[in-house]
């Protein structure tokens, strides 16, 4: 399994910032952040913000879809559904937004304005991961928002680090319902339940392996064997889950998203927004930054992990710490900035001044 990119973008999409198809080596880089800040309007209407509540029996979601998942890290171990359980079972589950069929029918990772690619874990949320592995954060009594969060990795492993609330959003609800919850569920079941079967297999914990230039973690899969039979302990007991009663799912276009938060009221302020692979098209760059500027505490930190440039799509780092700069209102600093070949990059934004509350 790689994690390498695979934007496969539809020829029907246009996107104006991409003029010659090849991102960055265009050369219309300026171009393309002062496009981004006009083309306010996207290609499709905004897709409207809405709240999902985890299901009443949570167990019985996890019974009907989970058939192999995989465990990463250690500290603490995250558990999460393998990509390939919606390739197999795409045609049993409920696909309203008809992301599930249409990308196994294009064979694509992203399409714009529909699907936004959160099916899959993106490399860069592995950078992150590690970054924060090593780091030590503990999160405890942080809120922290996952943005455009796919699987959830980056906000469960604060949610399990002691984060006092973690709120997930992602474009897609098909994504929420059918990825993110169920991973924060399989993470409230205790660890025990899964590593209990990597005994049995005499596996051991994840190594990571550099493969055809693109770093992936082969963590170690741990296969349910038999995904009739899952662990059944404490069904009742996981939909009051203290960890899951600290969640919150969100799905819709950031500018949607945005309004939806700061009408429900008291306006949430997170002390940690974790945001990876989201800048690949310039044209969403406006709501991400609002969503930004309006959500971050006055002394916050926003993460963002990234590759510098999405060729078929046509953004990236330059282009956005060109757009942020621009702005005003956000210093960015480079955490980590993998090796010449890698082209991928944590940077950390946080504001240029105290702001005004
Ligand atoms: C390539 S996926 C990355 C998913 C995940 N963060 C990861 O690294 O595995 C990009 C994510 O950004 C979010 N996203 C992109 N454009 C968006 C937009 N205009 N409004 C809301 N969310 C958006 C989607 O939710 C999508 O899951």
């Amino acid at each position: 399994m790689s994690f390498c990119f695979n934007f496969d973008v539809p020829a029907q999409t246009t996107n104006t910032n991409d003029v010659d198809g090849n991102g960055l080596q265009s050369g219309k880089k300026d171009n393309a952040v002062t496009d981004a800040q006009d083309n306010t309007k996207p290609a499709e209407p905004a897709k409207e913000a809405k709240e999902h509540l985890p299901p009443s029996d949570p167990q019985f979601l996890l019974m009907d879809s989970v058939s192999e998942t995989v465990t990463i890290g250690t500290l603490p171990p995250l558990h999460f559904l393998n990509e390939t359980v919606f390739e197999k079972t795409a045609s049993e589950r409920e696909d309203g937004e008809e992301i599930l069929s249409r990308t196994a029918e294009q064979s694509s990772d992203l399409i714009p304005g529909m699907y936004e690619g959160g099916l899959k874990v993106w490399e860069c949320t592995y950078d992150l991961l590690e970054l924060i592995e090593k780091d030590g954060e503990t999160f405890g009594g942080k809120a922290v928002l996952d943005l455009g969060c796919g699987a959830g990795l980056l906000g469960i492993l604060a949610l399990k680090r002691g984060a006092r609330h973690v709120h997930f959003q992602d474009y897609n609800s098909t994504v929420i319902e059918q990825l993110t919850v169920p991973n924060v569920i399989l993470n409230c079941q205790e660890d025990d339940d899964i590593e209990s079967e990597d005994d049995k297999d005499g596996r051991g914990k994840g190594k990571i392996q550099e493969e055809d230039g693109c770093k992936e973690r082969l963590k170690e899969k741990q296969e349910v064997k038999d995904s009739s039979s899952p662990p059944k302990k404490r069904a009742a007991d996981l939909s009051q889950h203290p960890l899951l009663a600290k969640c919150r799912f969100f799905s819709g276009d950031w500018s949607t998203f945005l309004a939806l938060v700061l009408k429900t009221g008291p306006q949430p302020k997170y002390d940690i927004i974790f945001t990876s692979e989201t800048i690949y098209n310039t044209a969403y760059y406006p709501a991400l930054h609002e969503t930004l500027h309006k959500l971050l505490a006055p002394d916050g930190l926003v993460y963002l992990a990234t590759k510098s440039h999405y060729f078929g799509v046509g953004g990236g780092l330059h282009l956005f710490e060109t757009f942020v700069e621009q702005r005003g209102i956000f210093s960015v600093d480079h955490l980590w900035d993998g090796d010449e070949g890698l082209q991928r990059h944590v940077v950390v934004l946080r504001f240029k001044l105290p702001k005004d509350t």
